[in-house]
């Protein structure tokens, strides 16, 4: 079933000059980009994203980290494409991914791991009308 999931490749990534190399693994797989933009983010924007994480000891971290430079948000859509698009990324860590996905080729970070995806029909559809509202 064909569904659309919300990516965020993450300023680590951007300031590596990762982008297309990123953005190309999602083209080549199959994936249609419906929307993308480069754009900074606020503090309020990162707490409303990651707003499960509002609690954790390190999220003080990531905040600083998601709103030290621009990323690039996108809507990808495809057939199965939000657990797809997490099987492209890899584990969370970026060290202990499987080499062949994204974080596991080019992430040594827990934090700085490239790009973000949502996880499941709900998160994407809650991610996306706070990146994309016109969406
Ligand atoms: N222990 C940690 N220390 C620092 N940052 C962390 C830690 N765990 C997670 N993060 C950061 O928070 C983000 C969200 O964590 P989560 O557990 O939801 O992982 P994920 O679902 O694989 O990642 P994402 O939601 O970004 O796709 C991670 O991508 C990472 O940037």
């Amino acid at each position: 079933m064909s569904e659309r999931t919300l990516v965020l490749i993450k300023p680590d990534a951007v300031r590596r000059g990762l982008v297309g190399e990123v953005l190309g693994r999602f083209e080549r797989k199959g994936l249609t980009i419906e929307a993308m933009n480069l754009r900074s983010v606020d503090t309020a924007l990162a707490d409303e994203h990651y707003a499960e994480h509002l609690e954790q000891p390190w999220y003080p971290g990531l905040r600083d980290f998601i709103t030290s430079g621009p990323l690039v948000a996108l809507v990808l859509s495809g057939d199965q494409a939000i657990s797809v698009v997490r099987g492209l990324l890899g584990a969370t860590d970026g060290r202990k991914a499987a080499a062949g996905t994204i974080r596991g080729d080019y992430s040594l970070s827990n934090q700085q791991n490239l790009a973000h995806a949502s996880d499941s029909p709900e998160s994407a559809a809650r991610e996306i009308k706070i990146w994309f509202p016109e969406a």
